[in-house]
């Protein structure tokens, strides 16, 4: 049996009920109060490229754990009522993550739309990343 519903149509349908931000929008939230930024990429996209300064890394692959506070690799962050904007590279992973917190209840999660590419693209604020050990 082959895939019945591939990435396309995902993304699409999780796009349909998320927030999506445009680089302006995102930008003016920066530093804002009650704002926090969150990085969903794989660490090594991290220490290749930089991140947005302030940003919190929570990888794709942890995202649940790190989201439930029932989970010992919950990050207080996700309870902490502030507006949560995720970006990825391109937005792709960004509108399914920002759709699974929604499905685990967080109403108030973004994304950001074309990730971090666009944001860099834009030449907007970055900072780089130190390899982890
Ligand atoms: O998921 S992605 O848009 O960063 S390729």
């Amino acid at each position: 049996m082959g895939i019945t519903k591939g990435i396309k149509q995902l993304i699409a349908e999780a796009r349909d009920r998320i927030q999506t931000l445009t680089l302006d929008e995102a930008k003016a939230k920066l530093n804002g109060p009650n704002v926090t930024f969150i990085d969903i990429r794989e660490p090594h996209e991290l220490e290749a490229d930089g991140a947005i300064p302030g940003a919190v890394h929570a990888p794709r692959g942890m995202l649940e754990f790190l989201a439930d506070p029932a989970s010992p690799y919950h990050k207080d962050v996700f309870s902490s009522g502030n507006e949560l904007i995720l970006y990825c590279a391109s937005s792709g992973r960004s509108s399914l993550a920002a759709a699974t917190l929604q499905d685990m209840g967080l109403s108030h999660v973004a994304h950001i739309d074309g990730g971090f590419k666009a944001w860099k693209q834009a030449g907007l604020p970055i900072e780089p990343v130190a390899k982890q050990k």
